[in-house]
């Protein structure tokens, strides 16, 4: 597919929601969402996720502050004309259960008036990118297939006029864990080829680590805790909230995000243990050791080795300071100091 028209920034300066009866869903948030990036808005329940959301198409109306597509104030724009160029995807996807899925998927193209061979070509061609055969599925209804692949007809139909922002609302939550590891993969995969600017809404930290190139903490009243790439969110988080939010294990969702070092490999020479790719993360490298009963592995880049990683090694780099991280400074009796102001 060409993702070349793609990606867009989004600008929120100041945004508010309060909504009829008082509530203040989202006090007056700022942030850049930067073009070709997926930014994970992550919150406990309750916290203005959705809200924001849905801002940025207006489905909700902010009282206060602008947020800007490409520079353009969307409270400005045509409501319709701004809909059509933002994907959107919701928790039960919302497909028209008396259409055919090719049906489904052509439904904006169909709204802006391509011609008709174009959409079939468009369809098809999301559904394929999507994993799912078009002569096989295109003709069925929405109940002959699986939550999973209903879930990825709802995705193929938000790209189908190649918007240039793709909202997601808890797009992967109502199917069960490995159908759902399935689909966050085959989004990644997916996302390297379209590079749109995708907003997500989780309450999964897991999925906002494996998903997100920044992810945005929100608590109550939208309130921006954080944000942050996940590597740097795990190994510093901002606060107490953001360290409670992401849990005791971050160490080991460092892991998951943290690349082998190749500068600090040390050489293999006549080194016997299992290899891995250069380009694994220590999660992988870690998982090899565990898999094969070896306290080290061979780096293999490009065929040949590259050096030796051992579990010390893992270890030492999950201790290194991480890009943002400030040093933790320890005084010998042992007494944190507080941080420095800044
Ligand atoms: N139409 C409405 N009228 C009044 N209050 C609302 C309305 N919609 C949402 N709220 C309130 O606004 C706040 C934020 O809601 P929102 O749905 O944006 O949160 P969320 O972080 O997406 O939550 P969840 O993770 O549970 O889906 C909540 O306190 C909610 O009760």
């Amino acid at each position: 597919m060409d993702g070349t028209r793609s990606a867009a920034p989004i600008n929120l300066e100041n945004v508010r929601k309060q909504y009829p009866d008082g509530t203040v869903a989202v006090e007056g948030l700022s942030m850049d969402l930067a073009a070709g990036e997926t930014t994970v808005l992550i919150g406990p329940s309750g916290c203005g996720k959705s809200t924001v959301l849905r801002m940025i198409n207006r489905l909700i109306e902010p009282t206060g502050g602008t947020i800007r597509i490409d520079g353009t104030d969307v409270g400005r724009q045509d409501v319709d004309k701004l809909r059509r160029s933002i994907g959107y995807v919701i928790q039960n996807v919302g497909l028209f259960p008396h259409q055919t899925i090719r049906t489904n998927v052509g439904t904006v193209p169909r709204l802006i008036g391509w011609p008709k061979a174009k959409i079939k070509e468009r369809t098809d061609e999301l559904l394929s990118l999507v994993s799912l055969d078009p002569a096989r599925y295109g003709n069925r209804y929405p109940h002959e297939l699986s939550g999973g692949q209903r879930q990825r007809v709802g995705v193929a139909r938000a790209l189908a006029a190649d918007p240039v922002v793709l909202l997601m609302d808890e797009p992967f939550s109502a199917v069960d864990p490995i159908v759902r590891t399935r689909l966050q993969d085959e989004f990644r995969r997916l996302q390297e080829t379209v590079r749109k600017t995708v907003v997500l809404v989780t309450h999964d930290i897991d999925e906002a680590v494996r998903l997100g190139d920044r992810i945005a903490v929100l608590s109550e009243g939208g309130r921006l805790q954080q944000f942050a790439p996940p590597a740097e969110l795990l190994a510093s988080p901002a606060n107490d909230f953001v360290r409670e939010f992401v849990g005791g294990d971050r160490g080991i969702k460092l892991l998951a995000v943290t690349p082998i070092p190749r500068e600090k490999l040390r050489p293999a020479e006549g080194a016997v243990a299992p290899s891995v790719a250069a380009e694994s993360t220590l999660q992988e490298a870690l998982a090899v050791m565990l898999r094969e009963g070896s306290s080290q592995v061979v780096v293999q880049s490009n065929g040949t080795p590259a050096g030796l990683l051992t579990v010390d090694d893992i270890v030492a780099a999950l201790a290194a300071p991480q890009p943002g991280q400030q040093p933790e400074v320890v005084t010998t009796d042992g007494a944190q100091p507080s941080k420095p102001t800044r």
